[in-house]
């Protein structure tokens, strides 16, 4: 039977190992991780993560050939294929800071691999790496190897959070990059067999090392530089009185652009556009590509921009200040079907408020408050640390409270600010909410979720993020 050890149990190794072991039932599957926490909630009813079918999946193969373990060496020694999925965030120290990855994380699994090992192995690189990562990783394997033959692959994942498990049974592609020696050719048929349970084998691309690991950024790029020209056209919608869905509809229309990805919003967030795109930034400076460098990094400025562009737009409309005002938060996960809120634009846009000195009352359905206050407190880039590395939970950020359900984070707000396009803040009763706040009564749609024109009807004032805009705000500018 071929044993698979993943290592990292996070939002990437447990689903995708859980839906392997389900198309597979002749391979055993060990997913193992340093943090007993994370192992034992894989082990219990109450996942680490949630995410829409996942539930199910783990039930049916936990214990059958499915295994969460903090037993590390011992999994990785006895398996044949070894992924691995720990955190590459964003280096916070030292050389390259605030935008090289960094890869002490992989390093030391590495070195781990090197140690334990007793025969042949295939390493994968599932994280998000820097191109060339690989070869750093062969010279740290095959320099303490012991005459043991290791194998590395690129094999990036594209899952997006919220739809995992879909987008895990059914992928647009799969990626796998090896040696175009005749062994990484074997090593790349190996994991090619293991897909093709499910994925049809014309979706199975096969590159070279460093295509795998360069596509894995460029994807990211790509996707993230989408969400920015909307979302550049979004001001230009709301300057110019367009509707920045009717141009994304028009847009999108045109296969050669395609319609999706094209939701203007209060930005992207999530553990990886910015961290990827970053990446990319670096690598592109340190080969003397500036001009390339520039070109990414402007994606990432008109996601700020977007951001500030949000809170001003609030500010300004409440008079040019929201000191004292309760400002209700609904939202804070990045996106919707997920708890996650690494890099949330929620962050960017409570900590604004929070400088203008609001109140903040702040409902999502799946995060919790301790998590929103851990992440209000966060310095920048601490989130894609391991979770037991993380700083634990500071005191409490005074003038946030976060509460359970929308009606309560609503009652007697100056404001409303949608951040996540949760589905259930479309079917709000909105006249109960707005009989229950101050008037003027404002709602600041980031994600364009609500029926702007019922609630006007109702009497609140309306922003929807590119839509032309009521007379109030007109007279209101914002400047970003
Ligand atoms: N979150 C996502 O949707 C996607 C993430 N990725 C990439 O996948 C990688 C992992 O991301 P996530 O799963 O989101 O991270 P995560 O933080 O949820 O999980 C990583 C896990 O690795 C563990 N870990 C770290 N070092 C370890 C070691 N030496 N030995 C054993 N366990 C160790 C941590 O304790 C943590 O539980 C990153 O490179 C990310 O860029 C790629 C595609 C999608
Ligand atoms: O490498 C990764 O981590 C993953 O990053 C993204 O997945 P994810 O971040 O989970 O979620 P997305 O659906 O891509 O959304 C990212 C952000 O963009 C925002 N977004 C998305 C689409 C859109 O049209 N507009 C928009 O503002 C979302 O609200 C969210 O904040 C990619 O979609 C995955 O393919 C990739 O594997």
């Amino acid at each position: 039977m071929v044993k698979i050890c993943c290592i990292g149990a996070g939002y990437v190794g447990g689903p995708t190992m859980a839906v392997i072991a389900l198309k597979c039932p002749d391979i055993e599957v060990a997913v193992v991780d340093i943090s007993v926490g994370r192992i034992n909630a894989w082990n219990s009813d109450q996942l680490p993560i949630y995410e829409p079918g996942l539930d199910e999946v783990v039930k049916q193969c936990r214990g059958k050939n499915l295994f969460f373990s903090t037993d590390v060496e011992k999994h990785v020694s006895e398996a044949d294929i070894v992924f691995v999925s720990v955190n590459t965030p964003t280096k916070t120290q030292g050389l390259g800071a605030g935008k090289a990855a960094d890869l002490t994380y992989w390093e030391s699994a590495a070195r781990m691999i090197a140690d334990v090992s007793k025969s042949d192995k295939i390493v994968v690189e599932k994280s998000t790496v820097p191109v060339k990562t690989a070869e750093a990783i062969e010279k740290i394997l095959t320099h303490n190897s012991k005459g043991i033959n290791f194998q590395i692959l690129s094999n990036p994942e594209f899952l997006a959070e919220g739809t995992a498990i879909q987008d895990l049974f059914n992928p647009d592609r799969v990626l796998i990059g090896g040696r175009e020696t005749p062994e990484g050719q074997k090593a790349i048929k190996a994991l090619r067999d293991v897909y093709a349970h499910w994925v049809p084998v014309e979706r199975i691309i096969c590159t070279n090392l460093w295509s795998a690991e360069l596509s894995k950024l460029a994807a990211n790029a790509f996707l993230a530089q989408r969400i920015s020209s909307v979302n550049a056209m979004s001001a230009l919608c709301e300057a110019t009185g367009a509707d920045v869905t009717e141009v994304s509809h028009a847009v999108g229309k045109d296969t050669r652009i395609g319609p999706k990805f094209l939701n203007a919003s209060v930005g992207f967030g999530g553990s990886c556009f910015q961290k990827d795109i970053l990446n990319l930034v670096y690598i592109c400076e340190c080969n003397g590509l500036p001009e390339v460098a520039n070109y990414w990094k402007q994606v990432i400025k008109v996601n700020d921009y977007q951001k500030t562009r949000f809170v001003n737009r609030v500010v300004s409309s409440m008079f040019n200040t929201v000191s004292g005002k309760k400002i209700a938060i609904l939202g804070f996960a990045f996106k919707k079907d997920t708890g996650d809120t690494r890099e949330t634009p929620a962050i960017d846009v409570c900590k604004g408020l929070l400088g203008d000195k609001a109140h903040l009352s702040i409902y999502d359905p799946q995060v919790s408050g301790e998590q929103i206050q851990r992440d209000l407190a966060m310095k920048k880039f601490d989130w894609d640390h391991p979770i037991h590395l993380q700083p634990l939970s500071p005191t409490s950020v005074k003038q946030v409270s976060v509460v359970w359900d929308a009606y309560t984070a609503t009652k007697d707000a100056h404001g409303i600010c949608i951040l996540t396009e949760w589905d259930e803040f479309k079917s709000l009763d909105y006249k109960k909410i707005y009989d229950n706040m101050q008037k003027p009564a404002f709602v600041f749609d980031g994600r364009n979720v609500v029926d702007a024109e019922k609630l006007r009807e109702i009497g609140f004032i309306v922003y929807s993020i590119g839509k032309p805009l009521d007379a109030w705000l007109k007279d209101m500018p914002a400047v970003a």
